[in-house]
Parts: C-alpha cells; sequence; structure tokens
C-alpha cells in the first residue's frame, strides 16, 4: 500500500469523519489491490489475516488431532528447519513424544464427549527447546449434522504470569519459613534455589560476614561445588578480594564480568579456574540499618553481565537473607537474655535447672560427685546505698568476672539476682585440688579489694555448700540446702564458707515446722499484744504505751517475738500478722479512750517488709478509718537499718504517713549507721535510745556519753528522746540529769495485758 495514511482527509476537521473517510479510502483501495476477489474470498483473507496478527496460537485439528489451520504464532514458535506449516502435522511431529501423547489423549476426548476443555494450564516445550506455559481451550467442532469433525484451540503464554506467580510462591514461603524459624541455612539454600530457577545458567552462594567482620564464611550454596565452598570459606575481606570480599568491603554490589581479566579477581582466579566460574555477581547482604551481614553472589560459566531482570532477582534476594539474619540475630539475643543476666551476663536462674540437670547427670555417667554453692556478697547492700546503684552493678561486674576467672569451663557461675551468685563445681578435679580450695578461691577472689569511682571496697562472702548425691538428688534440693548453709555461714559472722550438715537439715526442717505453726496460728488467734507504759520524765504522766506482740504457742506456752518476728520476715507472714498487730492496737487504744480513759498513743512495731510494701500507707489509714482511732494517738516506730535500705523511698513514705497524721518514732537508735544529714531529711518525732546503751548505765562511760550524744543530737534536730530498757532509779537519774524527755522499761512496768494496763493508766501520776 503506498498511499500515505497520515495525509487522508486533512482537509476534514472532525476525527470521527476523518476515520471514516479513511476507512472508505481503505476498503477502496483494497478492492482495487484484489479486484478478482469474491465476498467469501475476502473474508477468508481478512481472517487469514486477522488470525495471523493475535499473539495467541490458535488452530483447528481434524479428528485424528492433525493440525489443519494454524495461525503464526503456532507456527513460528513450533517450526522446525525447513518446515513451512503444520498442516498435516500432529503433536507428536513437534513435541517429546509423552507431551504429545497427553495431548491427543486429551483431545481425543474432548472429540469423543464434545465436552470442551477451558482455560487449561499446559507446561510445553517450544521448538526452540524453551520451557513454556500455555493457558489452553480446546472446543469441539460439529458439521451441519452435528458430528464431531475436529476441534479448535487456542493457548496463550502466560510463562511470564506464572514466573511471576512462582516467585511471589516462594518469596512467601521463604517469609513464612523466617517467621517460623527455620534453620538459616534451609532459608538461604531456599532462596539460593528459587533464584536459580529463575535465572538460566547460575549457581548460587551466601556468605556470611564473622563477628569480627573481617572475614567471610559459608552460609550456603546448595549447588556449588563443597571443593570450592570449602576453599572460600573464611576468605578475608578487602578492596581486591574477588567479587564478594569486595562487595562487603566496598558495601556494594560488584559485577565481575570475566574473572579471568579483573583485577579483583587476580589473587582467587586460580582458585576459581577449576571450576570453570568466568564471572561472578555479588551483592552485599545488609541490615535494615545498613550494617553488612554478608554477601549473595551468582556465579557463571560464560563471561557476561546479568540481566536488568536478574539484578532485580538479586536484589529481592539480598533484601530476605538481611531479613532471615536479622531475624536470627534478634531470636539469639532473646534466647541470650532469656538465658543470662544482662548486667554480668552470667547464665542466670533458668539456665541453673539445665546446667545442674546435666552435671548430675555427668555425675551419674562417671560416677563423680557434683557441688553446688550458694553465695551471697556479705556488705554488698552498703556499698550500693552509699554509693548509689551504678557502683553496686560496677562492683557485681567485677565479682562475676573474677569469680569467672577462678572455675574451669566445666563449673558454672549463675546469678540469681540482686547479690545472689550460684557456683557449680562439676568435673574432675586436678590432682591434690578440693572443691573446698576451687571454692575457696571463689571466695577470695571476691574479697580482694575493688576500685569504684577513686575509692577501693573490700566486700567479703558468705557460702553454703551442698553436694550430689549426699545432700540432694535435684536442683530443688541442693538449692535449699547450700542456701540453707549459707545462712548458717551469715549467722556464725559472715564472710565464711559452711557445708550442709545433718544438723542444718534438721533446722531447716523445725524451721519450715515453724513456719506451717505461725500461719496457723494467726488463724487461730494464738497472737495476742501486750503493751509497756511510756513515761514523760518531766510530768510523770504515763502519755504513751508500745504494743509488743506475743503468741500463746498450744504446746510451747508463751513464745516472745524475737523467736517468731525474724520468721515471719523472712517468709512474708509478717505482711499479715503486721496488718492485724497494727489494727488491734488501733482497736485497743480506742477502746481505752471510750472507756473514759485519757488518751494515749499507742506505738506499733513496723518490720522492714512492711514497710517496703507498695499498699502500706492505705493499710494505716484503713486501721485508723475501721478503729475510728485519730491518727494523732497512733505512733509507728520505725528502725535505722531499715530506713537506710532505700533512703530515698524511706523518706518519701514516711512524708506520706505524716500527711496522714500519724507519729512516727526512730526505734534502737544508735545501732544502725544513720548519717546526720539523711535523719535531717526524716519526718520523724523522737527517737528511741537503744536498750543496749542504757543497760549498763551510768556506770559504763562509753554508753553515757553515747545517751548524752544522742540526747543532745536529738534535740539539736528539735526531737524528742525516749529511752527503753529502763531497769534502775540510778539510769532514770542519769538519764533526767542527761535531759532525755521520756523513759520506758521493766522499772516503770513490764509488758502487760490491755486490761493490767487500764489499771495502770487510772493513775493519775506516778
Ligand atoms: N531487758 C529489758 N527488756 C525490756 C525492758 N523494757 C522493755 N523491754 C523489752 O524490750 C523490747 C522493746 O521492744 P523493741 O525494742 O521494739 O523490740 C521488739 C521489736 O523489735 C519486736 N517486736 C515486738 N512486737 C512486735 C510487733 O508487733 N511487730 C514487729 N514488727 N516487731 C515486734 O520484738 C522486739 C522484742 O520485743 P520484746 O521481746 O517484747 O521485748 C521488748 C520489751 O519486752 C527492760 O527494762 N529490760
Amino acid at each position: 500500500m503506498s498511499t500515505n495514511l497520515s495525509q487522508l482527509g486533512n482537509d476534514e476537521a472532525d476525527p470521527t469523519a476523518r476515520l471514516i473517510s479513511a476507512s472508505r479510502r481503505l476498503m477502496s483501495e483494497a478492492e482495487r489491490l484484489f479486484p478478482l476477489a469474491t465476498a467469501q474470498n475476502e473474508r477468508t483473507l481478512w481472517l487469514e489475516a486477522m488470525i495471523d496478527e493475535v499473539p495467541d496460537y490458535l488452530y483447528f485439528k481434524d479428528r485424528n488431532s492433525r493440525f489443519v489451520v494454524t495461525n503464526r504464532a503456532i507456527l513460528n514458535d513450533n517450526r522446525r528447519e525447513g518446515l513451512e506449516s503444520l498442516e498435516g502435522l500432529s503433536d507428536f511431529d513437534i513435541h517429546p513424544e509423552h507431551v504429545a501423547r497427553g495431548f491427543f489423549k486429551t483431545e481425543q476426548e474432548i472429540m469423543r464427549t464434545g465436552v470442551p476443555m477451558l482455560d487449561m494450564e499446559e507446561l510445553i516445550h517450544d521448538a526452540r527447546g524453551n520451557l513454556k506455559w500455555m493457558l489452553s481451550s480446546k472446543l469441539p467442532v460439529r458439521d451441519a449434522n452435528g458430528t464431531v469433525i475436529g476441534m479448535v484451540g487456542t493457548a496463550r503464554d502466560i510463562t511470564e504470569r506464572k514466573r511471576s506467580e512462582s516467585l511471589h510462591v516462594g518469596q512467601a514461603h521463604l517469609l513464612k519459613m523466617i517467621a517460623l524459624g527455620a534453620p538459616l541455612v534451609e532459608v538461604f539454600s531456599s532462596l539460593i534455589l528459587l533464584i536459580e530457577a529463575h535465572v538460566p545458567d547460575v549457581t548460587g552462594s551466601i556468605l556470611l560476614l564473622t563477628p569480627d567482620g573481617r572475614h567471610l564464611v559459608n552460609g550456603a550454596a546448595p549447588n556449588l561445588d563443597p571443593a570450592y565452598c570449602a576453599l572460600v570459606d573464611g576468605i578475608e575481606i578487602g578492596p581486591a578480594a574477588g567479587s564478594c570480599g569486595t562487595a562487603i568491603w566496598r558495601s556494594e554490589p560488584v559485577i565481575v564480568a570475566d574473572i579471568e581479566t579483573d583485577p579483583l579477581w587476580a589473587a582467587y582466579r586460580t582458585l576459581a579456574a577449576p571450576f570453570g566460574f568466568r564471572a561472578c555477581w555479588s551483592s552485599p547482604i545488609l541490615s535494615y540499618q545498613g550494617k553488612a551481614l554478608g554477601t549473595f553472589a551468582l556465579y557463571s560459566q560464560k563471561p557476561g553481565e546479568p540481566t536488568a531482570e536478574c539484578l532485580k532477582l538479586v536484589g529481592m534476594a539480598t533484601h530476605i537473607a538481611g531479613i532471615a539474619i536479622e531475624r536470627k540475630e534478634a531470636e539469639d539475643s532473646i534466647q541470650f537474655m532469656a538465658h543470662h543476666d544482662t548486667l554480668t551476663g552470667l547464665p542466670n536462674r533458668s539456665m541453673l535447672d539445665e546446667r545442674v540437670a546435666s552435671a548430675i547427670e555427668a555425675a551419674d555417667d562417671g560416677g563423680g560427685a557434683m557441688t553446688l554453692a550458694f553465695i551471697d556478697l556479705d556488705n554488698f547492700k552498703l556499698v550500693n546505698d552509699s554509693l548509689g546503684h551504678h557502683a553496686g552493678d560496677e562492683l557485681l561486674k567485677i565479682v562475676a568476672a573474677r569469680m569467672l576467672k577462678c572455675v574451669r569451663p566445666s563449673d558454672s557461675i549463675v546469678r540469681l539476682g540482686g547479690d545472689e551468685f550460684v557456683v557449680l563445681i562439676s568435673g574432675a578435679l586436678r590432682r591434690g585440688e578440693t572443691v573446698e580450695d576451687r571454692l575457696n578461691a571463689v571466695r577470695q577472689s571476691i574479697a580482694e579489694p575493688v576500685m569504684i569511682e577513686g575509692r577501693s571496697f573490700q566486700v567479703t562472702a558468705s557460702m553454703g555448700v551442698a553436694a550430689y548425691p549426699e545432700h540432694g538428688r535435684n536442683v530443688t534440693e541442693l538449692l535449699a540446702r547450700a542456701d540453707a548453709a549459707m545462712y548458717r555461714a551469715k549467722e556464725i559472722g559472715r564472710d565464711a564458707m559452711q557445708v550442709f550438715t545433718a544438723e542444718l537439715a534438721n533446722r531447716a526442717h523445725e524451721k519450715l515446722q515453724k513456719q506451717e505453726e505461725l500461719r496457723r496460728a494467726l488463724a487461730r488467734s494464738e497472737l495476742f499484744l501486750q503493751y509497756q507504759p511510756q513515761m514523760d520524765l518531766t510530768t510523770g504522766r504515763i502519755f504513751a504505751v508500745e504494743a509488743l506482740i506475743r503468741w500463746r504457742h498450744p504446746e510451747r506456752g508463751l513464745v516472745p517475738p524475737g523467736d517468731f518476728i525474724p520468721l515471719a520476715e523472712e517468709t512474708g507472714l509478717i505482711g499479715p500478722i503486721g496488718d492485724w498487730t497494727l489494727r488491734a492496737a488501733c482497736r485497743q487504744n480506742k477502746a481505752w479512750q471510750v472507756s473514759g480513759l485519757p488518751p494515749i498513743v499507742v506505738s506499733v512495731n513496723v518490720s522492714a517488709r512492711q514497710f517496703q510494701e507498695k499498699d502500706w500507707v492505705e493499710r494505716v489509714a484503713e486501721a485508723l478509718e475501721e478503729s475510728g482511732l485519730e491518727a494523732r494517738y497512733l505512733e509507728l516506730e520505725l528502725t535505722e537499718s531499715m530506713i537506710m535500705e532505700d533512703v530515698q523511698q524511706a523518706v518519701e513514705t514516711m512524708h506520706r504517713l505524716e500527711q496522714l497524721g500519724v507519729h512516727l518514732a526512730i526505734d534502737d537508735f544508735g545501732t544502725g549507721y544513720s548519717s546526720l544529714s539523711a535523719l535531717k531529711r526524716f519526718p520523724v518525732d523522737r527517737l528511741k535510745i537503744d536498750r543496749s546503751f542504757v543497760k549498763d548505765l551510768p556506770a559504763d562511760t562509753d554508753d553515757a556519753a553515747i545517751a548524752r550524744a544522742v540526747i543532745s543530737l536529738a534535740h539539736s534536730l528539735q526531737l524528742r528522746v525516749i529511752a527503753e530498757g529502763v531497769e534502775t532509779r540510778e539510769q532514770i537519774d542519769f538519764l533526767r540529769a542527761a535531759g532525755c524527755d521520756e523513759i520506758q522499761g521493766y522499772y516503770l512496768s513490764r509488758p502487760i495485758d490491755a486490761r493490767a494496763l487500764q489499771a495502770i493508766l487510772c493513775i493519775p501520776n506516778l
């Protein structure tokens, strides 16, 4: 056709009119070119032209599945050399036999049954040997009588779509593997196989950067020769270290099109040559934050560069590999954190069970023994309180590192929490060495002076030891016994090692029994309060009483608080017991007031554990409200040591109690280590001079000096002072002369029941 279509209808403005006019002219041109064509011929010609332009396969086959008519698309893809047409041929002439047989069977079935086959996905090899996915439809064709005379078929090449689908499925599968925590090597291998399936003639490899950031080690390479993998394993990265070593060094892809000539491969050429590699395209695998993690490389036996499509796939592969590595690293660090103490890096309690179990197994197998030592640092609190938590943490880290140096790899040091550690000694001992030697070495290493913030400290350790199998058969038993022995070491003066003994076992048993009895004592109302009066030395008036708890034990008789309060504190029973005491004391004081006695203050002892409980202030408020006692008639006795455990927290609690309106006193003053500056911050009303300083007054000059100092200190801070344990007239005279405000002691009265006290309160002045 020589007519220039663009010139047609230039003079007509309307595009539709232009189009119609152009079509007419085209038709007349066609008529001019094919003057002899009949209407039917024209139709055939146009139809042929049309089906040849369709990119899909279109064909008609006869009843024997032989091609009768085919379009250009199918002919082009299946034409063998010298073949001009497919007419008369069957699939057996153009496809491998098994494929052709499959087609034949299906087509014969369609023509036999008359049921069409629509949108079937078929995998074929075209004449050039390319694998293709086709979306195929085959329909029976009938003659005028309705007899099936053949079939028409269409097939569309969906290879690209299938490829991207399989890539998506592959990616989803990989992400699932990563999410489910599949081993890295499995994820990497699947990733490489996926890429290899989409990029012809390449072999993939993943190398990982070592923690020192200087070497690459094998990650996975399912189709690479293991001998080659062994050669590259551990190669040093650098500015000219092959494709991978350079890619990670530069943190950017390195495309080496020809290994034989590229200078980056100068040192490695001979390494790759025996395996026939000519090209290697490597990309760094980076973390989300851009940290280098490893490399993804494709090797080819032919020199050349990757296609854009291939580079896209490599980009996807490095991304997925990065996710997999990061996820694994995160999982590893979670695992580590779950089983290790973050401060010292030592295994934690959850690892102890595991380690003890395997040590027991080893001991059983080898007929050996295993020893577990429980360690508690003696004066850790002092460092923590005086220098702060940061110094305390530093100390724990130093101590942990020192302990580690004293033990062998077969032993373990575990941090249970706070300043508590466990040493597990297992495995054979050196000739002449005993377990005791090794444990003593651990204790000595702890006791070495420690320098923190320019100051030198010394911490000692109390150690309790239990051995397998003599003292326990599992971790719970061994730990409980080592703990009991450690308590004994503390009792006998700290800085000591105590091995578990039968006597300790009895003690532990007794303790357990006592604990159970105490639990029941509260429920069975075996606890009661006695009250000891306190007198104002100036007026001689009984202005307050101290409530003191007693236990009327059904067999043991009257048990003093010193015999059960420490146990209650240790076991947590002090919570309910303390609550009971507080409520009973408030109720009793209110009852005295209601009975018409002059109002007095009731003083209640508070234990450290109670004081540290979060809702303690609320519980005090509840006790007051429940009893109807005004807050100013309640005093709480705190000890110096409980305040000093966490001064800031204590001061806060004290202020909240002060706001309630209750009075606060410091009990046993002088026995603790309150600093004067700290004391100034406490919102307390009075100090109680400890009984131990009063006992030998006035004869003991030291005690006399201490008593005078406490009185004068209290007064200078505008606090009142009470002396407890006053038994003699001489003591009273001394205290009065020294300016002491108040006294409490046997001289005045022993602790007595509420009823007996009522009688004393009735006496106007003593
Ligand atoms: N030698 C001598 N002793 C005297 C004299 N006057 C009083 N005492 C005794 O000294 C102790 C004073 O109580 P504390 O220092 O608060 O010391 C108390 C207190 O720390 C604790 N405690 C007593 N009751 C309770 C309570 O309800 N809760 C708590 N948490 N601790 C309590 O038990 C400790 C001992 O209490 P108790 O055995 O009742 O001993 C009482 C009392 O009987 C005296 O002139 N000479």
